[in-house]
């Protein structure tokens, strides 16, 4: 069985959380508060600043020059074009990208990215594979899916997300860092495969969190 097959058996109970979480539903459906969705890209913008790094930290301990390439080319995909899609919802929110940028992370982000960075940091290549694989998985499922619901990717505010997330663009983003962990985990000794599949679970949990805090504006509870 190759790693990633495992891992996905691994994370179905979670990943059908997800979906059936009310802030994903509420995208698909359009029903979705715009305040907990402008929390959640603001949030998010602070995510992706930290998660470019990883890409950055994927060129440098790439052994290769076309996993070097790939990595550039997702670090430039992230910062020019998923960023990009945030900047034109501050628009729409009537806010300066500036103000994203210089937003506070909330607990949820902090914990998430840097957990990633420090594995990325730390850890192997496939260390830091099993840690970003969650992140691009799930979103092309979600994607997929809520592109399916008729009419919600023609939504007037919430249709743009789905099209970007369900594109075959980001389908083979995501492909291309599956098979990369297939590549790097063949022949790895199972103490090596028991870390990567708690470094991913553990980001799969993360991207959960990430949504529960969304639609719950989580910030810190000590600031109440
Ligand atoms: C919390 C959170 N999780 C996943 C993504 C999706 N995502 C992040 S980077 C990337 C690939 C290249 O841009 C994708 C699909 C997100 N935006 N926010």
């Amino acid at each position: 069985m190759k790693f990633s097959e495992r891992l996905h058996k691994e994370l179905q109970p979670i990943w059908r959380k997800n979906h059936a979480h009310p802030f994903v539903k509420g995208i698909g459906d359009g029903t979705l508060d715009k305040e907990k969705f402008r929390f959640f890209m603001v949030q998010d913008y602070l995510y992706l600043m930290d998660y470019a790094k990883l890409f950055a930290i994927g060129v440098v301990k790439a052994k290769d020059v076309e996993t070097m390439g790939r990595f550039a080319r997702l670090l430039d995909g992230t910062l020019n074009e998923e960023m990009a899609l945030h900047r034109e919802y501050a628009k729409k929110f009537g806010v300066a990208e500036e103000e994203f940028e210089s937003a506070s992370p909330s607990p949820t982000t902090l914990a998430y990215t840097h957990y990633m960075l420090h594995v990325g940091q730390n850890g192997t290549l496939a260390d830091l594979v099993a840690a970003i694989l969650p992140c691009m998985w799930s979103y092309w499922e979600i994607g997929k899916e809520l592109n399916e619901i008729p009419g919600a990717s023609e939504h007037e505010f919430y249709g743009e997300w789905i099209q970007m997330y369900s594109s075959d663009e980001f389908g083979q983003l995501a492909e291309w860092c599956i098979e990369l962990l297939d590549e790097l985990t063949v022949g790895l000794p199972e103490a090596d495969l028991k870390r990567l599949e708690e470094i991913f679970l553990n980001t799969t949990r993360f991207e959960y969190m990430f949504w529960d805090m969304s639609y719950n504006q989580a910030m810190w509870p000590t600031d109440e």
